[in-house]
């Protein structure tokens, strides 16, 4: 059975004694149910139903959250990490996150503001990068500079609980250095163990995608996707600059409790169209469409016009 959810952000007015930043979920096993919706919150009370929505939904085992704006995505995602952060914490003691680089990090930039400043439990945060750049940590396309300058300096994140790449030596090294200080993490149990691969599960890891449907340091077409043995594999053949670089394998990816794969803007459409939607058996999936948790969840975070080539995509617009 399809299975459908819809997500109302923001259109459902709360009554002022219950938090502003309150958000209802319904879900429904069909698109017409959606329109049972209207009566359901006139039942509810101190709920209003005030607009047409569907903002978001759930198609296969992964969810879809489609926004108008990038200010609402940006919201929606500080909102999540925050949200699983709170709920790692609360389970584990910690909170285990893997960054990318890229637009993401301009995208969790609310991060660095009221409310979530102050009411995340930084101290106990761990930060990896799923990729980075084979490159002097002060150089302009380090991962880690562009996390720090953005963000991690504008927080009071523990700076020995900050996990970069050493920066001094080859990229097959520095790959080599990256996953034995990963295995040292899963042993004292900082990041937990996946109980269905012999993986590390990070709470969440944060992938953008590029225009060609690349995550991580995950290229279409490269041999790089068939590695299966390794945590942290290397490349040196880059098609986009810079050309060295380290990256989790896909059997990590897939191993996480949590990933969302963050993407907005038109160049990125036909690739979240070849990632999100099923192409047939003929056409091979670009990287971010292979990124399938194995029990983890997956949420893609989209703008229109990311989503504007999607199958459906007006059924998840408002
Ligand atoms: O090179 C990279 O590109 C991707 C996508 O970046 P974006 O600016 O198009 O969002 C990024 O996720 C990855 O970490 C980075 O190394």
């Amino acid at each position: 059975m399809k299975y459908y959810k819809y997500i109302i952000y923001k259109q459902i007015r709360i009554d002022s004694h219950l938090p502003p930043s309150s958000v209802s979920c319904f879900s429904v096993t069909s698109p017409s149910s959606f329109l049972l919706l209207p009566p359901l919150c006139k039942h509810l009370s101190g709920v209003e139903l005030v607009g047409s929505m569907a903002l978001s939904g759930v198609r296969k085992d992964r969810e879809l959250r489609i926004h108008e704006s990038l200010d609402e995505l940006s919201t929606d995602l500080a909102d999540y990490i925050a949200e699983l952060s709170e709920a790692s914490v609360k389970e584990r003691g910690v909170f285990a996150i893997a960054l990318s680089g890229g637009s993401l990090i301009g995208l969790m930039g609310k991060l660095c503001e009221a409310p979530y400043n102050k009411t995340v439990d930084w101290a106990k945060w761990y930060i990896f990068w799923a990729d980075e750049r084979v490159v002097a940590k002060s150089h302009v396309d380090s991962n880690y500079k562009l996390a720090k300058d953005r963000l991690l300096s504008k927080v009071p994140i523990i700076p020995s609980h900050v996990h970069s790449i050493n920066d001094s030596v080859s990229a097959e090294e520095a790959a080599d250095d990256y996953e034995f200080v990963i295995r040292q993490l899963v042993k004292s149990r900082v990041i937990s163990v996946s109980d269905i691969s012999d993986c590390p599960k990070f709470d969440l890891i944060l992938l953008g995608m590029g225009p060609d449907g690349h995550v991580a340091s995950l290229f279409p077409n490269h041999s790089v996707l068939e590695e299966k043995d390794e945590w942290v594999t290397f490349i040196t053949d880059s098609p986009k600059p810079p050309p060295e670089r380290i990256t989790f394998t896909l059997p990590v990816i897939n191993s996480a409790s949590n990933v969302a794969i963050v993407a907005t803007g038109d160049s990125k459409a036909e690739a979240a169209h070849m990632a999100v939607d099923d192409m047939g058996s003929d056409l091979p999936p670009v990287p971010a469409g292979i990124v399938q948790p194995l029990k983890g969840k997956l949420v893609w975070f989209l703008d229109k016009a990311a989503a504007s080539k999607l199958d459906d995509g007006t059924q998840f617009s408002a």
